[in-house]
């Protein structure tokens, strides 16, 4: 069966959503964040210190094609995976994509209530500081950069998803 990409925004829910959606439809789970971290037995925000986000992006590239086409896996993509390295054109040919359209102002909320409630990930994401008085400018400018390629997605839920609107949605695409 087909592959499922989730992509969209940090904290828009594509891990989350993603677990779930693949114990609904019995596929494999992968995220790409996860594949990263064990191949480099690094976490994100050190290869970000150390190797930089050239290298990052690299690594995305990398882990994206590895992945088994038709392979029933859903799979998590980093938020910026789909912007770099023609991955947009690879996910639109080798499976289904589900863009998650979450608004910057409501990812700004997310990201500073789950900062509250687990303040040891608040330093997860190198890119997106939750305590920084100008993240929501920072997210209104990923979001304005990365529209445009996001968009391109087969199958768009806006705000808060379920995983049975996904299922609903997801249809004949299967
Ligand atoms: N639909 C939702 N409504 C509110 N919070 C959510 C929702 N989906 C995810 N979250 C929360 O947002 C945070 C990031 O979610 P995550 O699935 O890791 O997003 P992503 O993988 O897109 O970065 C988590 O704290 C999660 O609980
Ligand atoms: O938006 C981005 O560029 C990033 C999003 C993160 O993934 P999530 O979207 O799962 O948070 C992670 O890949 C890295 O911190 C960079
Ligand atoms: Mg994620």
């Amino acid at each position: 069966m087909k592959n499922i990409y989730l992509i969209g925004m940090p904290s828009s829910g594509k891990s989350t959503l993603g677990k779930r959606l693949a114990r609904e439809l019995m596929y494999f789970f992968v995220d790409t964040d996860r594949m990263i971290i064990r191949e480099e037995g690094r976490t994100i925000p050190e290869i970000f210190s150390q190797s930089g986000e050239v290298y990052f992006r690299e690594a995305e590239a990398r882990v994206l094609r590895s992945i088994r086409p038709g392979g029933s896996q859903v799979i998590a993509t980093g938020g910026g995976m789909p912007c770099f390295h023609d991955n947009m054109a690879y996910i639109k040919a080798t499976g289904v994509s589900i863009f998650l359209d979450v608004s910057p102002e409501a990812i700004l909320a997310r990201m500073q209530v789950h900062a509250q409630e687990y303040p040891a990930d608040a330093t997860d994401r190198p890119l997106y500081n939750p305590y920084d008085d100008e993240l929501l400018g920072t997210l209104r400018q990923k979001y304005d950069d990365r529209i445009d390629i996001y968009r391109q997605a087969d199958i768009t839920i806006t705000g808060d998803a379920t995983v049975q609107a996904v299922l609903d949605r997801l249809g004949d695409w299967l």
